[in-house]
């Protein structure tokens, strides 16, 4: 177990969009924020990306020998280039996510990095969760608890996380734990950017609709929208949680539709999405912090704008960085994983009571699951 007291963590996310890996420092004691340190991106090359594609959808077992080997690069290149850590938190690739059905799989190998690197990493967040009845995800939910104390909040308000996925967290910043009852309500929302991204490869041959430069040229089709909202996961309660391509079918109801007005009625199932999911919230919240790269789409923000009942923002506006909040929550994670502390509760991934999920390699290749 880790010395008491404050530590120097090390946070890794690679997210659904398969852009790269982020990574970024917290210095805390698993509770409180302390510091945030410095940060770095390592993105995939186009080659990386397109090994890592053709690995979606596969489980341990598979022939994952080169997209394993990727994973273990990037990551090994971005996070050698820190010094000074005590912990690493490596929340690995998401392969695969059916947390009712086969479970859910990051590749990444937290020992072979442990050695690589000659620092404790903590990985494998997700299993633990899955294997007691949760979701597995999301597990921001607890980090953006300590982010509210962090900005000082004093009333209920939403974290929202426009990523390839979508996901919504509500906090109640007087909670003492995130993992009191009624601390904390969250779910994944939706698609977001995942379907958007596809159809901009499709139509234009870009990565994603940059500055929503042509979804601002488009209008939102009503009659997509509508088959779209009529999809059973809507009507699910929370705690719920996706896969990045459960929503694939999204192409399909703008196949006929030009690209503009395709990219507008996609911008709008996401943003839309976000707003049925708002009905979930215990309370209406004081507003809306947008992290992800979705808050750099002005369009989408335009939509959350316009169809909420308080203010949207980006998390820059309260000092904190979009870019790099999943990576200083899987450092804040790691931390609490080292030392014992819950990283899930029945209001962020629907387990059955708070856990702590993950496995703890030191460089050795000793190996010990805390959950
Ligand atoms: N300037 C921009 N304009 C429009 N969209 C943008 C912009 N920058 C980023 N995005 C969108 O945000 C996506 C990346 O978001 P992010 O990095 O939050 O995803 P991720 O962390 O991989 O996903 P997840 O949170 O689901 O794991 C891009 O693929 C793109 O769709
Ligand atoms: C299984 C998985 O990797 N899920 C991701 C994904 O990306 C966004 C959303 O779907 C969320 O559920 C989760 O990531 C964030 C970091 C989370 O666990 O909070």
């Amino acid at each position: 177990m880790m010395r008491t007291g404050p530590v120097k963590a090390l946070g890794a996310m690679s997210g659904t969009s398969l852009d790269g890996v982020d990574a970024a420092v917290v210095v805390t004691d698993g509770v409180t924020i302390l510091e945030f340190g410095d940060s770095a991106y390592r993105p995939y090359s186009e080659a990386e990306q397109a090994v890592l594609r053709a690995a979606l959808g596969k489980w341990p077992g598979a022939d994952l020998a080169a997209a394993s080997e990727i994973v273990l690069g990037a990551h090994r290149e971005v996070l050698s280039r820190f010094e000074g850590i005590d912990v690493v938190g490596f929340h690995g690739q998401t392969l695969a996510h059916e947390p009712r059905g086969r479970g859910t799989h990051q590749l990444g190998d937290g020992a072979a990095l442990a050695d690589a690197l000659g620092v404790p990493v903590v990985w494998d967040f997700r299993s633990a969760d899955v294997a007691l009845g949760g979701e597995g995800a999301p597990l921001a939910p607890f980090f953006h608890w300590a982010c509210a104390k962090w900005i000082g909040a004093d009333k209920p308000l939403c974290f929202l996380n426009l990523g390839g996925v979508g996901n919504l967290t509500w906090v109640d910043p007087a909670a003492a734990k995130p993992e009191a009852p009624g601390a904390l309500l969250a779910f994944d929302t939706g698609p977001a950017n995942a379907p958007l991204n596809d159809l901009m490869t499709q139509r234009r041959g870009l990565a994603y609709d940059e500055g929503g430069a042509l979804a601002q040229q488009g209008r939102v089709e009503e009659g997509a929208l509508e088959l779209f909202l009529d999809e059973g996961f809507f009507r699910r309660m929370p705690p719920k949680s996706l896969d990045r391509d459960d929503f694939s079918v999204m192409l399909d109801l703008v196949r006929e539709l030009g690209d503009a007005d395709a990219a507008a009625t996609m911008t709008g199932m996401a943003a839309t999405a976000v707003m049925v999911g708002m009905e979930h919230c215990p309370s209406p919240p004081d507003r809306v912090l947008v992290t992800g790269g979705g808050r750099k789409n002005p369009v989408m923000m335009e939509m959350l704008r316009a169809g909420l009942d308080c203010p949207v923002a980006p998390v820059e506006d309260v000092g904190l960085d979009g870019d790099m909040l999943e990576a200083q929550a899987f450092a804040w994670l790691a931390v609490r994983v080292a030392r014992g502390l819950p990283t899930s509760a029945p209001g962020t991934t629907g387990v059955a009571t708070p856990v702590g999920g993950g496995q703890l390699s030191r460089p050795e290749r000793r190996s010990e699951s805390v959950a």
